[in-house]
């Protein structure tokens, strides 16, 4: 069904966007991107949308993309998302997240764009006492990175008191896996996440993975977190599109997980199970930052979003990551 108007998604050219665009296409929507490329590429741009590169700070890029593509709608994924970076140069991300979207919000309401989807971060809770978490509970972020997204949702709120405009804040656990379809998937050298890094040992770019902490208070003592396969996550953007557009008086802030972890010994041994190999694990101390256990409690979404998970399975996530790898590995000969 072809849908009225255009979806701009910022940071369409990344991982988490590249996804979005494809469900919005497959969805119906028209799609413009715009992308810097710092961390993203060309090429994972879906062909059928139309990519603007340039700067979410560039008020008359971004205007004139708004009013020449019909936009209804923003879908907002640039950023800067290294956590240990956003220690050491908190600067960078309190203006490429937070001084960055004050102006891609400006724009939108400017321009006259009425909804708005972010990108936040299960990165806002910190080390929360309680698990599953809830989204009323603390917002407490240990680092620059948590805290310049979490600034960002306050702005958001403000804005919606202020003028005719509404937002969906969807705080993302560990977002994981590629597009079944072979499409698109994370493709950023010099990766962090552990699923990515387990797929590059398994395809032969790391000879081992290294264990961040044996010690937490886990059930084996390594750290537990909620895995999301992207195109579940890309999914819950055009629900979450399409009821803010349905109710244009309401706002909303929801955790995007599946309600359950698994500790980094678990998804080891998946990562094994599904390539048949034993990869080699190297226990190291913790992480500083790290928390033990997060794990999203998911009753929000599943009570507001018509969304239900298609791929809540952790040995589906590595073999979708593992595909996009190998297709990785082939591509960069
Ligand atoms: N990957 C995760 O596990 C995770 C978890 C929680 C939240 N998030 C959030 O999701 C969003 C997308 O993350 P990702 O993993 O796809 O990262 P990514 O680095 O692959 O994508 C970010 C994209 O934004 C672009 N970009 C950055 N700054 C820009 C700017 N100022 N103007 C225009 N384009 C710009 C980059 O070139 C890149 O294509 C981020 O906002 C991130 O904070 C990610
Ligand atoms: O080589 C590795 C990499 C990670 N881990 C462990 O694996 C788990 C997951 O770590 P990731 O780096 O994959 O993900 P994080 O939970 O640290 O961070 C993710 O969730 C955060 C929210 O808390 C932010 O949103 C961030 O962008 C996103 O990557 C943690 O216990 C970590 O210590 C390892 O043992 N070895």
């Amino acid at each position: 069904m072809a849908r009225e108007g255009t979806v701009l998604v910022t940071g369409g050219a990344g991982y988490i966007g590249s996804h979005a665009v494809l469900a919005l296409l497959d969805a119906g929507w028209k799609v413009v991107v715009i992308d810097n490329l710092t961390t993203g590429f060309a090429w994972a741009v879906d062909p059928r949308a139309t990519l603007v590169t340039g700067n979410i700070e560039d008020e008359a890029l971004v205007r004139g993309t708004m009013r020449d593509h019909g936009v209804v709608a923003v879908m907002h994924f640039a950023g800067s998302i290294v956590v240990p970076e956003s220690v050491s140069d908190p600067l960078k991300y309190y203006r490429n997240n937070t001084v960055a979207s004050r102006s891609l919000i400006e724009s939108a309401v400017v321009s006259g764009v009425r909804h708005f989807i972010f990108s936040s971060t299960a990165a806002t809770y910190g080390m929360p006492e309680v698990v599953p978490v809830r989204e009323d509970m603390p917002k407490l972020p240990i680092n620059p990175y948590g805290t310049s997204k979490l600034m960002t949702e306050l702005m958001l709120a403000d804005v919606a008191f202020a003028h005719p405009f509404n937002y969906c804040a969807l705080r993302y656990f560990n977002v994981a896996g590629a597009d079944p379809k072979g499409r698109t998937g994370q493709s950023t050298a010099g990766a962090t996440h552990l699923i990515k890094i387990a797929v590059e040992a398994a395809t032969g770019k790391r000879d081992h993975v290294t264990v961040f902490g044996t010690d937490y208070a886990t059930a084996d003592g390594t750290g537990v977190r909620d895995y999301i396969h992207v195109s579940d996550l890309a999914d819950a953007h055009v629900k979450a599109l399409d009821l803010l557009i349905a109710e244009p008086g309401k706002s909303h802030t929801l955790n995007c997980g599946y309600g359950h972890g698994y500790s980094v010994l678990e998804v080891l041994d998946a990562v094994d199970r599904v390539t048949n190999l034993k990869i080699e694990r190297r226990m190291a101390e913790r992480r500083p930052g790290d928390a033990g256990e997060l794990v999203a409690d998911n009753g929000a979404i599943l009570a507001t979003l018509p969304w239900r998970p298609q791929r809540d399975d952790l040995d589906t996530i590595v073999q979708d990551a593992l595909a996009w790898e190998r297709k990785l590995t082939e591509r960069r000969g």
